[in-house]
């Protein structure tokens, strides 16, 4: 959802960087390896030892240079098959080190088992979500559909996340997580059905 609302706002607000890392002479593979590993380092060194609020700053600060590598690549007009390849895959580094971060905390020092399984739960079916997408490509089809895409994901965990990280009651992020492992479900849902009107279409 905010994908498609909000993509072409922060276009506009990351063109300048965006071109200010041009003219630096960074590349967008650059900016998309890096942007990983600052989000890896603010979800695993600052989550599992309940710095919710630190961690979330980090990660946001890293997090839209998955915006802007691709503002760079068009800009630049090197938008590659690898470059598609590359930000997808890492995508799926920097969500399971946000989400893994917080199983490791609830799982140890955290003492919950309720908050680690509803954290797995959004790990886990935040993958789905993207491989039924990424299979339908691969195949030929769309799926570019769903109530829960990755940038709605995003912005409920870290927004929950950074808001108890600030003192709101932790069940805030249990019942955010919950709402969003059931929205993950319904979108693979979602996208397993768009797949399927394609796929018998085309039969
Ligand atoms: C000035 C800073 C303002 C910051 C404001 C922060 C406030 C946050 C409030 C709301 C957040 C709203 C979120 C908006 C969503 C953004 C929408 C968007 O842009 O989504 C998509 C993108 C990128 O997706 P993708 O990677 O698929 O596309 P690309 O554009 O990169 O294109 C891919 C193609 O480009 C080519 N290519 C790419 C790379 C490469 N190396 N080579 C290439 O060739 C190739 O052709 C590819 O096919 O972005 C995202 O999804 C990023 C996630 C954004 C969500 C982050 C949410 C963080 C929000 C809140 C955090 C709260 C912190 C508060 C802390 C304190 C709490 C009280
Ligand atoms: O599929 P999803 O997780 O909702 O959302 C995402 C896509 O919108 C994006 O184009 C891709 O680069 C990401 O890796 C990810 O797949
Ligand atoms: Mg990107
Ligand atoms: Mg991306």
């Amino acid at each position: 959802m905010l994908n498609r609302f909000a993509r072409a706002l922060f276009t506009r607000i990351f063109t300048p960087v965006a071109r200010l890392f041009l003219k630096w002479g960074i590349s967008p593979d650059v900016v998309t390896i890096v942007g990983t590993i600052g989000v890896c380092v603010g979800a695993l060194a600052f989550y599992p030892r309940h710095q919710f609020f630190w961690g979330t700053v980090v990660i946001a600060v890293f997090v839209f240079s998955d915006t802007i590598d691709g503002v760079m690549a068009r800009l630049s007009g090197r938008s590659s098959r690898w470059g598609a390849y590359l930000d997808s895959t890492l995508d799926r580094v920097g969500d399971s080190a946000i989400f893994g971060g917080l199983v490791l905390y609830y799982a140890s020092a955290g003492h919950s088992a309720v908050m680690a399984s509803l954290a797995l739960a959004c790990l886990i079916l935040g993958s789905v979500v993207s491989y039924a997408k990424a299979r339908a490509e691969g195949l030929g089809m769309t799926a570019n559909v769903g109530i829960a895409e990755r940038a709605d994901r995003l912005v409920a965990v870290l927004l929950a996340t950074g808001l108890v990280g600030l003192g709101l009651p932790e069940v805030v992020l249990g019942v955010v997580l919950g709402l969003l492992a059931v929205a993950s479900l319904i979108t693979v849902f979602q996208r397993m059905l768009t797949v399927r009107r394609q796929a018998f279409e085309a039969a």
